[in-house]
């Protein structure tokens, strides 16, 4: 087998475009055209939806990456001596990556954006609320066995996921800030709603686990009703540092709140337990309206569904104490899909996640696609992908330098500018526009060149 060594000519895309785990060198970006005139990753599909039949083009998307190699190396004893420390301040080799952005990541939590476009066409509010509750809890449903660390972006990385066509919004996320590392966030959908946030990762190594706090509030309006809702996240755990299998529990509040008609909803994320096992990956919640009746019950587990169930006498008060109510016949509001074939193989990947990192014509020339260490990783070639990752560091490092002699120069994002938030008096980064603009005609002038 012969591999391409792009740390010398980082304008080379590996892909592989078939199953077979050996990985493929293919030059250049074109390998989407096909012998016709037509691209191979379209297909035509009879649509009869319309009660007549259309023959339409749909993108097919990949469903499989290279297999995770599987050289054994104990993370133990490659973090044993950074007890206390952040997660992003420990040097790891690529084996303890997956090969996704932390941008790719955060632009995941879309997986489930169907219960956004149910809840913008929900005529009760508080029924709203459940939704919006069903998809903060499924932003989790994969976490449980995805260990691997996601790449930190580099300074001005951005990742866009256009899924307009296939599921009505458009997602732009770019690294604001390195120390600490930071990520903002905007969606647009066309199905009634827009979502954006800023996100800072605060983490802690405490020798037999490691917690991982990501900080910032996340903002949800629907565009007729005005609605507009904010919440944060829970800790995640990542448990067995020092021996056994790797997995990740989440666990503490999740408090949602409508700032327009004062419902809200407290989610609670029950940490696992030995003795009782029952309560792991649990998720309770009471959906209260404005007077602080309780309405709704949630339950589930973040790993699997979601139900909700109407509260039949509107009469007690919510309590911390209170957590049986009368209720209706539960309704399954969120079911998780089943893993892709041979998940296990490949990061436990969702199919959503498996297609993140596939290479697509005309992004930006910061996104996260083009990172050659990660298209290195994910292709298997650890060496190769953890020299580059030292020069691409090596680099930000020397344009950081380059800045601070210029005056003080502090950072600017490109797509994102600071503002003050009416409703949590934050300040934080949020999208000021033009990229879709940028990528309509194609003029990147304005963009670093950070790979
Ligand atoms: C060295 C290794 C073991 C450390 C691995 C740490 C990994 C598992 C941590 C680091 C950052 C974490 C992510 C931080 C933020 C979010 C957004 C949220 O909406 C879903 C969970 C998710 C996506 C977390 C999942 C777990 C995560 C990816």
């Amino acid at each position: 087998m012969e591999f391409f060594n792009a740390a010398n000519d980082s304008s080379t895309v590996i892909t592989v475009t078939d199953c077979s785990h050996a990985p493929h060198r293919l030059s250049g970006g074109n390998h989407s055209v096909a012998s016709g005139a037509l691209p191979n990753n379209w297909s035509q599909e009879e649509d009869g939806s319309l009660g007549y039949s259309v023959q339409q083009w749909r993108r097919v998307r990949r469903s499989c990456i290279p297999e995770k190699p599987n050289p054994s190396l104990s993370l133990w004893s490659v973090i044993k001596t950074c007890l206390g420390k952040e997660l992003c301040k420990i040097p790891m080799p690529v084996n303890f990556n997956e090969p996704l952005s932390m941008l790719q990541r955060l632009s995941e939590d879309l997986e489930y954006s169907e219960l956004l476009d149910r809840a913008a066409g929900c005529h009760s509010s508080v029924e709203q609320l459940c939704y919006v509750a069903a998809f903060s809890a499924s932003s989790y449903s994969t976490t449980a066995h995805r260990t691997g660390k996601p790449f930190n972006p580099l300074l001005g990385e951005t990742y866009e996921l256009d899924r307009l066509e296939e599921s009505g919004y458009r997602s732009l996320c770019e690294q604001v800030s390195h120390h600490p590392p930071a990520a903002a966030h905007h969606v647009f959908s066309q199905r009634g709603w827009t979502l954006w946030q800023e996100i800072t990762i605060d983490s802690k190594f405490h020798g037999k686990c490691i917690s991982v706090m990501p900080l910032g509030t996340i903002h949800l309006q629907f565009h007729s009703s005005g609605n507009h809702y904010t919440w944060s996240k829970v800790t995640s755990t990542v448990h067995n540092i020092i021996l056994g299998k790797l997995w990740i529990d989440q666990s503490g509040d999740i408090n949602i709140v409508n700032h327009v008609t004062k419902e809200s909803c407290r989610l609670k994320f029950s940490p696992y337990s030995y003795f009782s096992r029952d309560a792991s990956r649990k998720v309770t919640g009471v959906v209260t309206d404005s007077e602080n009746r309780a309405r709704f019950v949630l339950s589930g587990t973040w790993d699997d569904k979601i139900e909700s169930a109407k509260i039949v006498e509107s009469s007690g008060e919510a309590s911390e104490q209170r957590t049986v109510y009368p209720t209706e016949a539960p309704k399954q509001l969120w079911k998780k899909y089943p893993l892709p074939e041979n998940a296990e193989n490949m990061y436990y990947f969702s199919s959503l996640a498996l297609t993140l990192n596939e290479p697509e014509d005309g992004v930006g020339p910061t996104d996260s696609r083009l990172r050659p260490d990660q298209r290195l990783m994910e292709a298997g070639l650890w060496d190769e992908a953890s020299a580059e990752k030292q020069r691409l560091e090596e680099q930000q490092r020397e344009r950081r330098r380059r800045r601070r002699g210029k005056e003080n120069e502090g950072y600017h994002p490109l797509w994102f500018e600071r503002r003050t938030d009416c409703i949590t008096g934050e300040t934080s980064y949020v999208y000021k526009g033009g990229y879709w603009e940028a990528k309509e005609s194609q003029d990147w002038s304005m963009c670093p060149d950070i790979f």
